[in-house]
């Protein structure tokens, strides 16, 4: 069995990694909070326990490996970012606009992060699916003396936990004189922090033995990790920025309503993506999305291998000159292994560097090294263990090219001129706003007219969900996917032509 080694955050140096069950390991990562697009710093917990994911699996058996990445679809952001949009005239009640929110973002989550070659976690529990256990586990929290509830709210007493500041190394008091706190003149400590609170007007709400109202961020996490994982199981991770509070807080919570379970075992802690020395965040402002990079016409896979070659522990910055020599080393290996059948399994040194935690630096530099031997087949299957050169070629946009439709917009173009001719500047306008709704652009030069194409204009604007947002970055001729893209265009001009004539 591969020795996997792995630093914890808990203990400060890295470990040698025993699953409690072997037959059953238990990872959880705290998802996105789903109010609006990811940002690339986002995406980063996602690729390193993707990662993680892979090799657990690779070693384990993949159907040993349970991961869980929960969606926080109840949070003040969510609810600030739907009233925005009811201010703004939306006649619809709060609760439509904040579950229309909540379920856009996450469709965004999942296309953008299938985009970067991201598997799926083995679970992915909403949290306003998991209200019962919450409220079950903060009533426990009571009974044992680790809460208190008042004005509607129930606070968890610091206090009452011996432990707490333990992930961080840190003192209850050091840490309060560095945090932010929430100075509430009904809480005990200023410490104390919110599992429950009230909620009036038409703010979400569950009734409650408090009164009604919504939980507090951190409570989410224990009661889903619980209800799914146990009272104990192997690995919790996140961004660092989550080390404190989110992280002390549901170790305080998990540990004080479970006494007799361990809560996680290893704590893993993924560094900042930054922006010139700072975090790349919302609250800054200083972000881009992944879905920035990919309209730029970044491929996914691209994004990806920036992100593994730097270590997780590291900040790194993303830069387009690392995009650039990304792509250029993916487009090399994607030559070299066309058409290779895969070996049987990854080669032991990319195993070794990746067993080393997550030491994605120096598999890529054995992948370089399987390259340079011409062992392909050992370079495939490697590869695939970091996610990459698998599946579909992640080309750029842009194999479509408007000469596919050359007949029928031949005819439009015709038209409108013909249209322009006889000053009827309506129809004309009308010819050009429809083609710019399928994603063609004209263009009249001295030579006649120039049409061009704008791949994700036009697959958003094909109904079929087969060619969501995603799939064209990953549509090559020949492919079913280009055929259908193909015709489902070609028919929508053709009705249109019809119509027009
Ligand atoms: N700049 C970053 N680099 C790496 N990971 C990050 C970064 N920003 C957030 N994360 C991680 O992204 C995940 C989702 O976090 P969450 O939804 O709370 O982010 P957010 O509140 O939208 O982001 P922000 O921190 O920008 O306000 C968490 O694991 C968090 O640690
Ligand atoms: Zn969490």
């Amino acid at each position: 069995m591969t020795d996997i080694q792995l630093y914890n955050t808990r203990t400060r140096r890295k470990e040698r990694f025993e699953p409690l069950d072997p037959a059953n390991l238990r990872m959880y990562v705290c998802g996105p909070t789903v109010y609006d697009r990811a940002h690339l710093g986002n995406a980063r917990p996602v690729v390193t326990f993707d990662l993680l994911f892979r090799l657990l699996r690779h070693v384990y058996g993949a159907d040993r490996v349970t991961y869980v990445r929960n969606f926080t679809d109840v949070d003040d952001k969510i609810n600030a970012a739907a009233l925005a949009r009811k201010q703004a005239g939306d006649p619809r009640p709060l609760e439509e606009l904040i579950r229309e929110r909540t379920e856009e973002t996450i469709g965004w989550y999942h296309a953008d992060m299938d985009a970067l070659g991201a598997l799926r976690p083995s679970q992915e529990p909403r949290a306003t699916e998991f209200i019962g256990q919450m409220i079950a586990m903060i009533g426990d929290l009571i009974e044992k003396g680790h809460a208190y509830a008042v004005e509607g709210h129930v606070m968890f007493r610091v206090r009452s936990y011996e432990d707490y500041g333990a992930l961080s190394g840190r003192s209850v008091d050091d840490m309060i004189a560095g945090a932010r706190v929430e100075v509430a003149p009904f809480k005990e400590d200023p410490m104390d922090f919110v599992l429950w609170k009230p909620s009036d007007g038409d703010l979400p709400g569950w009734d409650s033995p408090w009164g009604r109202g919504r939980p507090g961020w951190h409570i989410e996490c224990s009661a889903m990790s619980h209800e799914l994982l146990g009272d104990s199981f192997d690995i919790h991770g996140g961004g660092i920025d989550l080390q404190f509070p989110h992280h002390e807080n549901e170790i305080a919570q998990s540990c004080c309503a479970h006494p007799e379970g361990g809560f996680a075992k290893v704590w893993m802690h993924n560094e900042m993506l930054q922006v010139e020395g700072k975090k790349m965040s919302k609250s800054l402002g200083n972000f881009f999305t992944v879905r920035d990079l990919l309209e730029q016409g970044v491929p996914g896979e691209v994004i990806r291998f920036v992100f593994l070659s730097t270590h997780y522990r590291k900040p790194m910055d993303w830069t387009a000159e690392k995009a650039r020599e990304a792509e250029a080393t993916l487009r090399k290996w994607r030559g070299l292994v066309a058409g290779i059948e895969p070996a049987p399994s990854p080669a032991p040194e990319v195993i070794d560097a990746l067993s080393d935690d997550l030491n994605t630096a120096g598999a890529i530099a054995a992948l370089h090294g399987l390259a340079g031997a011409g062992d392909l087949a050992g370079l495939k299957a490697s590869a695939g263990l970091l996610g990459l050169l698998g599946g579909k070629m992640t080309e750029r946009g842009g194999e479509l090219t408007a000469d596919d439709f050359s007949e029928e917009l031949g005819k439009f173009i015709k038209l409108r001129a013909e249209a322009k001719k006889a000053k009827d500047y309506a129809k004309a306008d009308r010819i050009r706003d429809l083609l710019s709704r399928a994603g063609f652009s004209l263009k009249d030069t001295p030579d006649g007219t120039e049409v061009s194409i704008d791949m994700l204009r036009l697959a958003q604007f094909l109904p079929s969900s087969r060619h969501g947002e995603v799939r064209v970055y990953v549509m090559q001729p020949g492919t079913e996917e280009y055929a259908e893209t193909v015709s489902g265009v070609r028919k929508f001009l053709r009705r249109e032509l019809s119509a027009l004539t």
